[in-house]
């Protein structure tokens, strides 16, 4: 290239063929493309950032070549809501991304950007939607503030909060301002840049931007900075120095966009330090595909600056002149020898990369040098012609009330499908189950395929619902209807038999409920003594000198102890010396759980394939309780003074049961009660291990009660206590998905209709599953901060089927209290002797998923004595 800045049509020329290069990329506008979206390497915000290059080459050149690939692209995804939240973008979308997007049509409008059909969605009316969508996720209570880099609670990136997303939305904000002179948009981005500051993501002094902090750790930042940080500042700032009539007000603006001005300069390197440079990146030449295009944003919004802080201009044009003519003295690679590189300060060297981010910050660095040639941006007042809809988008998070085609079956009628079918569904569950991240997708699809849908997995259709309306129906109300069935009982049968409590229906689950009943509103369930013996051996066995250490393990071994002791009067003593017998007892119980829920994942033919190791495990684990069971018998029968009172069995046995019989109830305990608690217990630890103050204030509690040994009365006046646990069961529920199958045709209360709140009609036979997961995460429900631990939460929040760790109507949780006292005294005794918890465990949240949902990796912590 030979570019001569003083020569319009030069820059022009340039321009015009890094344009068409720089589109050499997109394939939306060719057949079998998607208008709006990039080749997959790319992810979908830079596709908006695409179509923002294409506005601002129209904008400086008034070329239209590409006016109608850009209005294409941005309407066609919009979304079905018209605010930038296309259900195809639920796994990745962030609020950076939505905002991108937003920022492209806030220029449209501004540049007077031929207008759309009046049939679509306006160009402002979209940059509202954008806002009011992001307004509306604005969150105070993690850091003071600011907006969460990712929208879905599910997706990496959701606890932290980086400085794009808020440059976004400040800028969008700030320009909504100027543009339509409503000042609620100015004190958004007023309170935005507050924000910024007070967190310190921006220092006041040097005015650098910093990438962004993790809500667990506010003060935390992590140091990078980024050119499109800068810009979009600088560009929201120059908005609001434009708007402001406030002599003030205007003075501070001023103060700002020059403070700005000075804190970009870390981005200008080279002999004379003016040539833009990525500087986080691109000298260590680990740029990647998002940032090789940051450059272009930085250019694109110093340039725009200029028409409302007209003073920049003798600031900003040196460096883009300089940063313009290196760009282009670097692009001679590729096929046509004029591909653009990444790096522009290598003497007019093409540094071997090219990529839409090349192509599109060389055309911008070289469009910017003509801003003093372009017409100033409209407002509503003059000369704007984009019709806006304040009220656009709301609080929609995107992903509610989205409708699918309705399945053709009248069967099914109401019914949305699940847009993945058959084996595509069943291998992706697969992956996720296999990755740990099974809660991850069904949140997922309950998300993006609507509260309530089928979905057809290796051709057989399951409803899955999240709504409270119909979980109260298949275990209250309708409990009649939906027996327990599929997964759930192939689980469970080979170890249980079919007449155990956790296996059985109707009339069978009635006798087998009854019969265990009294044994749980006995004293023992407050038989704290009993339990402080586990307790202390946990205690013990707990590295005290700040080593790391699986709790997890611990937990499980405590939990075992404990329930032997109460189910049978003897303890597997696990934590301490075990029998010979107890330890295959152990070892048996936990193969045999493993292996039966694996079979459960066969399917249904493969299931009926014998396993002889299972069944060995099974009869190993059999022989074990009925010993018990009949030195108890024994023992009773001839009046013999016991160890200790078999206060569970005796009370069984009144009944006079057959030995099977009471076999399987006792083992269907050890199952429903064992990995249960001890999933809770670890949960509570997982969550306190890394929030110190709740650490301070449950232990503040603890000491204040000044007995060491409390009774169970005293035990249950610990609010916070009961308030850790409630949350952790809430975040971490041991029992995280479960199902149903209807045994008639029947109807559920929601999810039918097209706007899926209608009843629907659920066949005979169908599986329900239902993820207690999402459902005690939903933000409708918890909150914007559902996904955080703070049990702070239940001090005032009173719900009802909404909260469903032990299951609910006949069939809830027989050992809820068992379990909970169990696992209040643990956390007491715990915290009395140990000051502190740390996680000693970086790795994302993974669970793996079986009858019960354990921490895959173990839960590593270490801890400090009082
Ligand atoms: C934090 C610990 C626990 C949790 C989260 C929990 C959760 C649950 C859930 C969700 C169910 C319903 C399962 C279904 O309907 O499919 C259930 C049932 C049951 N649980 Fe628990 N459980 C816990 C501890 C215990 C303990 C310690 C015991 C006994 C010592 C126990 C005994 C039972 C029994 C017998 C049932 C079957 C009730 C029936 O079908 O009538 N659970 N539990």
């Amino acid at each position: 290239y030979t570019l001569d800045l003083g020569s319009t049509e030069s820059i022009k020329s340039v321009a015009r063929s890094m344009s068409e290069d720089m589109m050499s990329f997109y394939t939306g506008n060719q057949p079998g493309g998607t208008p709006g979206l990039l080749p997959s390497q790319y992810y979908w915000w830079e596709a908006g950032a695409l179509m923002g290059a294409l506005v601002d080459y129209w904008y400086y050149t008034g070329d239209t070549r590409w006016n109608g690939v850009a209005e294409e692209g941005l309407l066609f995804q919009v979304g079905p809501n018209n605010d930038y939240m296309p259900p195809n973008q639920t796994m990745t979308e962030g609020n950076d991304d939505q905002g991108f997007w937003g920022m492209t049509v806030m220029s449209a409008a501004e540049y007077n950007f031929q207008n759309p059909p009046r049939d679509k969605p306006q160009w402002l009316a979209l940059a509202q939607a954008v806002f009011n969508t992001q307004a509306a996720r604005w969150e105070d209570q993690r850091c003071g503030g600011g907006l969460r880099w990712q929208i879905f609670t599910w997706n990496n990136g959701f606890n932290y909060k980086n400085s794009i997303s808020q440059a976004c939305f400040f800028n969008i904000a700030a320009r909504l301002a100027r543009y339509t002179g409503n000042d609620s948009y100015a004190e958004w981005a007023e309170r935005t840049w507050d924000w910024m500051v007070d967190s310190e993501l921006m220092s006041m002094k040097t005015y650098y931007i910093y990438d962004g902090i993790h809500v667990e750790n506010c003060s935390e930042i992590t140091p990078y900075q980024w050119t499109y940080n800068a810009g979009a500042f600088l560009l929201g700032a120059a908005a609001m120095y434009n708007y402001s009539t406030n002599a003030t007000r205007r003075e501070i603006w001023h103060e700002r966009v020059d403070g700005l001005l000075n804190g970009s300069r870390v981005f200008f390197t080279g002999d004379k330090q003016d040539i833009m440079t990525e500087v986080a990146c691109e000298p260590v030449d680990l740029c990647d595909i998002d940032q090789q295009s940051f450059k272009a944003y930085l250019s694109r919004w110093m340039a725009a600056t200029v028409k409302w802080a007209p003073w920049a201009y003798d600031r900003v044009k040196p460096l883009l002149e300089s940063s313009a003519i290196a760009a282009t003295s670097a692009c001679t690679g590729g096929t046509n020898g004029r591909m653009c590189g990444l790096k522009w300060t290598d003497h007019g060297k093409w540094d071997g990369s090219t990529g839409v981010g090349q192509q599109m910050a060389a055309m911008e660095v070289v469009l910017a040098n003509m801003i003093q040639d372009t017409s100033s941006p409209v407002t509503d007042d003059s000369g704007g012609t984009s019709v806006g809809d304040p009220g656009a988008g709301g609080s929609d998070i995107g992903r509610t009330g989205i409708e699918f085609p309705p399945v053709s079956s009248a069967a099914k009628a109401g019914a949305y499908v699940d847009p993945i079918l058959g084996l595509d569904s069943f291998l992706e569950g697969l992956r996720a189950f296999n990755s740990h991240r099974l809660l991850d997708f069904y949140a997922s699809r309950l998300a993006s395929c609507g509260a309530t849908h089928y979905s057809i997995t290796l051709g057989s259709w399951v409803l899955m619902t999240n709504e409270v309306e119909n979980i109260k129906a298949i275990l209250g109300t309708s409990m009649e209807d939906w027996p327990i069935a599929g997964p759930r009982l192939l689980a469970t049968l080979p170890v249980l038999g079919p007449d155990s409590i956790f296996t059985s229906n109707g009339q069978a689950w009635h006798k087998a409920r009854a019969m265990l009943r009294p044994s749980f509103v006995r004293d023992q369930v407050a038989d704290l003594k009993c339990f402080d013996r586990h307790i202390r051996n946990l205690l013990a066995a707990i590295p005290a000198d700040n080593t790391t250490f699986d709790i997890q393990n611990l937990l499980l071994d405590m939990t075992m102890d404990s329930s032997t002791d109460f189910l049978l009067g003897y303890s597997t003593n696990s934590l301490t010396e075990p029998s010979p017998e107890a330890q295959q007892f152990v070892k048996d119980f936990e193969y045999a759980s493993r292996e039966s829920a694996k079979k459960a994942r066969l399917g249904p033919i493969l299931y009926h394939l014998p396993h002889r190791e299972l069944r060995k495990a099974v009869r190993g684990l059999r022989e074990y309780v009925r010993f018990y069971l009949e030195k108890a018998a024994a023992q009773n029968e001839k009046g013999e003074a016991k160890e200790r009172s078999y206060v569970f069995l005796d009370e069984i046995l009144k009944a006079n049961p057959p030995v099977d019989y009471t076999v399987d109830q006792i083992l269907s305990i050890l199952v429903a009660g064992r990995d249960t608690t001890a999933a809770a217990l670890t949960a509570a630890f997982y969550f306190l291990a890394r929030d110190a103050v709740a650490v301070d204030k449950l232990r503040s509690e603890i000491l204040a009660m000044g007995e060491e040994y409390p009774t169970w009365e005293q035990l249950k006046q610990l609010k916070y206590l009961h308030n850790v646990i409630k949350e952790a069961l809430r975040l971490f529920s041991p029992v995280s998905t479960n199902s149903r199958r209807s045994n008639k045709e029947t109807v559920l209360p929601r999810g039918g209709g097209n706007d899926g709140k209608q009843p629907i009609l659920v066949p005979e036979g169908t599986p329900v599953r239902w993820s207690t997961h999402a459902f005690h995460r939903s933000r409708e429900i918890y909150g914007l901060d559902a996904d955080e631990f703070r049990p702070e939460r239940w001090e005032n929040l009173r719900v009802g089927w909404e909260y469903i760790p032990f299951s609910g109507g006949p069939r809830i949780c027989l050992g809820q209290q068992f379990a909970l006292t169990q696992i209040a005294y643990t956390l007491f005794r715990f915290f009395r002797t140990f000051q502190a918890i740390d996680s000693r465990d970086p790795g994302p949240f993974l669970a793996r998923t079986n009858l019960t949902i354990s921490f895959p990796y173990g839960c590593l912590v270490s801890v400090r004595r009082a």
